[in-house]
């Protein structure tokens, strides 16, 4: 065997699947499936086809989701950079699909990092409505803000926080609640042998307290008549149905939908959490078990969550549960007075808004749906801003601006709802004002298009160009190649895109391109 699993774990597994056994043993002798998921925010997958570095084979359960040969390094095409892909383990692609988020939903990813899940939702929100994607691991949300930048998401919020810290901003807000809860990773093995060898110190009990507290809190965000989804990566029984038949037994007004008719998704089992409760697996937990006899709807339900496993799909195996709110009245009406922390965190302290030309109307004339207590912003930056986006872009900006210290978003959510959180973007990064000019972001960058700027150019991902740009050289280019519109200059902030699609800005000069990819996002190896 390739790899080998620890003790304690294969004789529970042994246990779990009985005859089964030895054909889910024998998975760990190939190699993790790659996949990647297409990114529908800017191409369509039949277009992606065309152009694909790799052969795809598509995903049963993702439609957008695709199988790729093992050695493919989807991490090292142009394409990649300009975010037309994410690369995701093909179960992790499960839960989102459930979640069925449509546009103009209200949407949570509770434990996001480093970001799979939420720019699988975002492509599902279409850019209308509002994803807020948190994390509470510091150094993970750094990359999750980066990931949902370069996928061109428009209306995230990134939050570094605890779920109950949210859950006192955004009471009963949400339309949908994803949980890919941290866990003890049994379904890591395969891909990381790390984890075989973390697997010890993760304790299942450890993960299981986790768990059960961010569920808890989930249920004081969801809006009634909302969806949680509920996912692992382990297939331990107690982080899985257990605590979907605990949370059921607690909220008596959420039921499980259950998942039928998806290929490779098998039902949950809720027969080993007897199982494994009579053998006193759970001491120290107080997990109750679920008797087929005696709880025989909350059996059944369990039955109707789902598995993903690895020796049965191309997959390293997931958990899923889908948790149907039945639209009845929860504690706390959605649109009570906001709650402001008291400590004010110095970044939304200085929360500021420009409100435009409608939403001053709209107060003006009693119309707006929410009167913001912030300070206006100075007007030399909302001119200098303004003036930016009249000469250099052809966009409607969607949401309400603001300003945080220098720095410009544009957030699709209440701006008072932010106050006292982490905040680490407040909505579409624009860019920063500072001495009177304005600075455009990588973000704005990344989630435009050709045909919203002034100016483009396109470079070509098969002649060595986009390669040279994305390392951060600077390229000789004749003015020809600029795409303008109107009578636009050539100097000034230019769009560059790889065969169309955006990757960041350049400025144009004498035949020359000034390059304004960032450091931290540069192609660095040879
Ligand atoms: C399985 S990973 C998430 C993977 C992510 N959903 C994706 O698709 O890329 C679980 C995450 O939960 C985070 N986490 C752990 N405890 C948390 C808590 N109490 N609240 C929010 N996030 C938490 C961890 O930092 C970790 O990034």
């Amino acid at each position: 065997m390739a790899i080998r699993l620890p003790i304690q774990f294969a004789e529970r597994m042994k246990k779990m699947l009985g005859d089964e056994y030895e054909q889910f043993v024998k998975s760990y002798e190939s190699a993790p499936r790659a996949g990647i998921r297409v990114n529908t925010l800017k191409i369509d997958p039949a277009s992606f086809a065309e152009i694909s570095p790799f052969p795809l084979k598509p995903i049963p359960w993702c439609e957008t989701g695709y199988y790729i040969p093992a050695g493919s390094k989807p991490g090292l095409t142009p394409y990649y950079h300009a975010g037309l892909y994410y690369v995701q383990e093909p179960s992790a692609m499960a839960p989102v699909e459930l979640l069925e988020a449509k546009p103009g939903d209200h949407v949570l990813d509770l434990c996001a990092a480093p970001g799979g899940k939420s720019t699988q939702i975002a492509a599902h929100l279409k850019g209308s409505g509002v994803l807020v994607t948190n994390d509470i691991s510091t150094d993970r949300t750094k990359a999750l803000a980066k990931n949902i930048e370069m996928y061109g998401v428009r209306n995230a919020v990134v939050l570094n926080e605890s779920p109950e810290r949210i859950a006192d901003a955004f009471p009963h807000y949400f339309d949908k609640i994803l949980i890919d809860a941290p866990c003890s990773g049994e379904g890591m093995f395969r891909k990381d042998e790390d984890m075989v060898r973390q697997w010890e110190h993760h304790s299942i009990e450890r993960c299981v307290l986790m768990q059960r507290d961010i569920l808890d809190t989930a249920a004081r965000l969801l809006a009634p008549g909302g969806r949680i989804v509920y996912s692992t990566c382990t297939f331990a029984p107690e982080e899985n149905e257990a605590m979907i038949g605990e949370f059921l037994r607690k909220n008596p007004s959420f039921r499980v939908v259950p998942i039928r008719n998806v290929s490779g998704i098998s039902g949950g089992h809720p027969e080993w959490i007897e199982q494994a409760a009579a053998e006193e697996q759970f001491e120290g937990l107080q997990i109750e078990p679920v008797s087929q006899d005696e709880h025989p709807d909350l059996y059944a339900q369990l039955q109707g969550t789902g598995r993903l496993w690895p020796h049965l799909v191309e997959g390293e195996g997931h958990f899923v549960a889908v948790l149907q709110h039945d639209g009845t009245p929860l504690d706390k009406p959605a649109d009570q007075p906001l709650y402001v922390h008291s400590t004010v965190e110095k970044e939304a302290a200085h929360g500021r808004n420009i409100k435009s030309k409608k939403q001053k109307h709209n107060e003006k004339h009693g119309g707006a749906k929410h009167r913001n207590r912030s300070d206006q912003m100075p007007m030399d930056a909302e001119l200098v801003f303004r003036s930016f986006v009249a000469e250099q872009l052809s966009v409607d900006l969607p949401g309400q601006t603001i300003l945080y210290g220098e720095k410009v978003y544009q957030t699709p959510t209440q701006p008072e709802r932010l106050a006292g959180l982490r905040v680490i973007r407040a909505g579409w990064f624009m860019g920063s004002v500072k001495n009177g000019r304005f600075t455009p972001s990588q973000a704005l960058a990344s989630a435009l298009n050709a045909e919203e700027v002034k100016r483009s150019v396109q470079l070509i991902a098969e002649s060595g160009e986009a390669v040279k740009y994305l390392k951060g050289d600077t390229l000789e280019l004749d003015e020809d190649r600029l795409v303008k519109s109107g009578t636009a200059s050539p100097k000034g902030y230019t769009l560059v895109t790889v065969n169309g699609h955006s990757v960041g800005w350049a400025k144009w000069q004498d035949g020359r391109l000034k390059n304004e990819y960032p450091a931290g996002w540069r192609w660095t190896s040879v």
